[in-house]
């Protein structure tokens, strides 16, 4: 599914209504008659409900108008503030007030000197509130006296459904400069739009219901919008069910080459990582010190003891090893805990330019190349990095606050200047191809903070690779997989204590979950 902007969501209306000729006034009616929808799910029967709605000038006001008609007419008692005066209001909106007032109904307004009065009492005594104040032509902060609003609502006890986006937020961005509500419920039309997916917004916007208003599919489809949303029907349609006569080599092999001295766990979570990810056979190659340890650990991965230095990490003597195990593999991670030793960091550098499999590189990996990225240009077979924002600050030479301020934008220069596939993770993981397409996960909590949770996702997306998968599906996958393993683990376990093995044994109940979620 397809996220926007502001302007591109304001674009398809336009033509939807120049073009296609929908008259406004039908998508406006579309968009309340759905929200209604929503409201009715969560509130139960409407009937004897009390229900406050906050309208402000604009369109998304218009739409919480129409909300009102058809709460009232469902037997709800409707107490209507305006923020504006009722001659503020234009077009459609003006409208939907006009049939308001002519229906008999009470129009309150926030502005009068007894506004906030009237606010107040209708707070104590409201089933649910629902905010259509502003949607996605909302610029800036809002006024002191809108602020105190604001600031009530998210103060009272009634769960808020926010129409279209919680009324502050910045639609672009999913940032406030300002207060801004704070929603159990969002209903937004047609397509999620940025700030609904990004933190903070998506944590504003609570949970998201992406409703239809009747647009063109052509329109919301369309792929000059680059940025989407991954969804469990979304990844679930690039798996084939396995096959009644699949033997393990279908299914991929996976060389994980990670761990050192004090590290080998994340080697063994990278190996696990793509085993439970599907991937038919895994191999860890890891210091030679290491493997009677990491063998004894885990029976269904394959280990091989390398060359190592004094300090227990891979040497560049393993380099020619490595090179040559590449060739029975179908896909690679390169990484997890191979520490930061200068040796390291000069055999990651002469082998990645031979490198002529799939393969992901993650951690350690990364920091090998901080200052010579450009090397990624050499290789020659697809690459995915998977990098943090420190890890990626590092290998861009920019501050990490630069990177966090347009996380999407980041990605996709970096994935267009290296040609590669580039995942940024931390909350709302951002994907982002050569190609410029951009994949936003809505997977994942702030319990998968935790240490050895991204080794298995460098795992799961090589296995993957592995199994077939173009780079930009294997990485999108893997992180919505992971994501839905995290969050599985947490609803189980709570956040604070899960741990990564945690992650790791949730993540076939995600693969199970994505496929009954259809
Ligand atoms: N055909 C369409 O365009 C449709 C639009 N829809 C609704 O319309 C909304 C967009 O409508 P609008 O473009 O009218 O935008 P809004 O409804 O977000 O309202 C913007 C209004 O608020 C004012 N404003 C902006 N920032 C302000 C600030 N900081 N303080 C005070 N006032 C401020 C603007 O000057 C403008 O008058 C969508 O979010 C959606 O809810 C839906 O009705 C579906 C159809
Ligand atoms: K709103």
């Amino acid at each position: 599914m397809r996220v926007v902007t502001a302007a591109e969501m304001k674009k398809i209306d336009q033509l939807a209504v120049e073009q296609y000729g929908i008259p406004g006034i039908i998508l406006m009616e579309n968009a309340g008659l759905r929200a209604v929808e929503v409201i009715e799910s969560l509130a139960g029967p409407i009937q004897g409900k009390t229900f406050t709605i906050l309208v402000g000038k604009g369109n998304n006001g218009g739409d919480g108008l129409v909300v009102a008609r058809h709460l009232h007419n469902k037997g709800a008692r409707v107490k209507l503030l305006l923020a504006v005066k009722p001659d503020d209001l234009q077009g459609d909106a003006r409208i939907n007030l006009n049939i308001w007032q002519k229906m008999s109904q009470p129009v309150f307004q926030i502005n009068q000197t007894n506004g906030i009065n009237v606010l107040k009492m209708a707070l104590l005594n409201t089933h649910m509130v629902v905010d259509a104040l502003f949607g996605t032509g909302f610029r800036g902060r809002v006024n002191d006296k809108l602020g105190q609003v604001m600031n009530m609502v998210n103060a009272s006890p009634a769960p808020v459904i926010s129409i279209d986006i919680p009324s502050g937020l910045e639609a672009d961005t999913g940032r406030s400069h300002g207060p801004c509500i704070r929603a159990a419920h969002t209903v937004t039309f047609g397509l999620p739009k940025v700030g609904l997916v990004l933190e903070p917004g998506a944590t504003y916007a609570g949970t998201l219901h992406i409703v239809d208003i009747s647009l063109p599919k052509v329109l919301t489809e369309s792929s000059e919008i680059y940025r989407q949303l991954l969804t469990a029907e979304g990844v679930a349609a690039w798996f084939a069910p396995r096959k009644p006569d699949s033997h393990k080599g279908i299914y991929g092999r996976v060389l994980v080459v990670a761990g050192c001295r004090g590290m080998v766990g994340a080697a063994r979570l990278a190996s696990m990582g793509a085993l439970r990810a599907g991937a038919g056979l895994v191999t860890l190659a890891l210091p030679g010190s290491l493997q009677p340890v990491a063998a004894s650990q885990m029976d269904e991965v394959m280990t091989l003891g390398l060359p190592e230095t004094g300090e227990g990490s891979l040497a560049g003597a393993a380099l020619d090893l490595i090179l040559e195990r590449c060739q029975q593999a179908d896909a690679l991670v390169l990484g997890p805990g191979i520490g930061t030793e200068p040796e390291t960091r000069q055999w990651v550098q002469e082998l990645l330019p031979q490198l002529a499999l799939p393969s992901v590189i993650d951690a350690d990996g990364l920091n090998a190349l901080a200052g010579a990225a450009e090397l990624w240009k050499q290789a020659k077979a697809p690459m995915i990095i998977t990098p943090h924002p420190g890890e990626l600050s590092r290998l861009l030479n920019t501050p990490v606050q630069e990177i966090q301020k347009d996380r999407i934008e980041t990605a996709r220069d970096a994935a267009h200047q290296w040609k590669l596939v580039t995942v940024l993770k931390g909350a709302g993981t951002v994907i982002a191809t050569p190609d410029g397409d951009v994949y936003i996960n809505p997977t994942g909590n702030p319990g998968m903070a935790t240490g050895g949770s991204g080794d298995i996702l460098a795992g799961m997306t090589a296995s993957l690779l592995a199994q077939g998968f173009q780079p930009e599906r294997a990485a999108a996958a893997a992180v919505y997989l992971h994501g839905l393993a995290g969050d599985l683990a947490a609803r189980e376990l709570g956040q604070a204590g899960m741990i990564a093995g945690d992650i790791l044994r949730y993540v076939p109940a995600a693969f199970k979950s994505m496929e009954e979620g259809i």
